[in-house]
């Protein structure tokens, strides 16, 4: 009897050390822990969103009119409390440094959630500048909203609540705007490709306009890659970095197009 439960002893500790090195070194595994099973553990137990726990956060944490408050808060939150899918503090670094280096007028975000990078985003914007962002899920949407109102930046973002492939075709007409300048893209993985054609398609794209795409590693995006770096419209650059809050490889992909 105690053979067996020692061999069961081991064979549970083999297995648990087994998941925490995965969780550790392999992106899907640690996207499933983190976004999937620890996500809805702490829903259940807190028995609120994780959205709504990162708002309580930064509204307890960062002071009101503050954006670098606010973008710390979150970093804070998600780098010791819980995992969120925000782009994070070291590829915020990749991304801050192309919105200076575009000053663009107009930039579109693809994909909000608690509006993270809109605030990495919208406190470097030049005056005048507009910063619009879609996001499908209400949710996620009002809670972005009040996050980026307590950062004091609500003013210079259009938050958009809905599918970006009906939002895209109705962007011109509703901003009386020709073409953006800077495109963030980081909503799901899946989305990238047609919303790039897409983008093209809509003439929302003028020779110069930055795409800076996220997490091209981990999740992945091949099919979007596969697109920028072999049409001859883009020239695209890979910029090497980890995912957010972990020690998991992933990168960004910006790509310029040549028109
Ligand atoms: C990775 S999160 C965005 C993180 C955010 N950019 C940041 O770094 O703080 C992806 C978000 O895109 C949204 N989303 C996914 N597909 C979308 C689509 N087709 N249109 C609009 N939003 C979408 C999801 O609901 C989710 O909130
Ligand atoms: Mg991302």
């Amino acid at each position: 009897m105690l053979q067996v439960l020692l061999a069961v002893g081991m064979g549970a500790l083999a297995l648990l050390l087994f998941v925490v090195w995965r969780v550790r070194t392999d992106g899907a595994w640690a996207l499933w822990w983190h976004d999937n099973y620890l996500e809805r553990l702490r829903d259940f137990t807190s028995g609120q969103s994780r959205p709504m726990r990162i708002l309580q956060f930064v509204q307890s944490a960062a002071a009101p009119g503050d954006a670098n408050s606010a973008i710390c808060a979150v970093d804070s939150y998600c780098a010791n409390v819980e995992w969120a899918m925000n782009v994070g503090d070291k590829k915020g670094q990749i991304l801050d440094a192309v919105v200076l280096a575009v000053r663009p007028r107009w930039v579109l975000e693809l994909g909000t959630y608690c509006g993270y990078s809109t605030m990495r985003i919208a406190r470097l914007l030049p005056p005048g500048a507009r910063l619009v962002t879609l996001e499908m899920n209400q949710h996620y949407a009002q809670v972005a909203k009040q996050i980026l109102g307590h950062a004091g930046l609500d003013t210079q973002v259009d938050l958009l609540v809905g599918a970006s492939s009906a939002l895209i075709p109705q962007l011109k007409k509703k901003f009386e705007m020709e073409t953006f300048d800077l495109i963030f893209i980081d909503h799901w993985k899946a989305s990238y490709l047609p919303d790039a054609r897409l983008l093209e398609e809509c003439g929302l794209l003028a020779p110069g306009t930055v795409l800076l795409a996220d997490n091209v590693t981990c999740p992945g995006a091949p099919d979007y890659l596969q697109y920028v770096r072999n049409s001859p419209r883009y020239r695209s650059e890979y910029f090497p970095c980890q995912l957010e809050y972990l020690q998991v490889e992933d990168g960004m992909e910006k790509s310029v197009f040549l028109g």
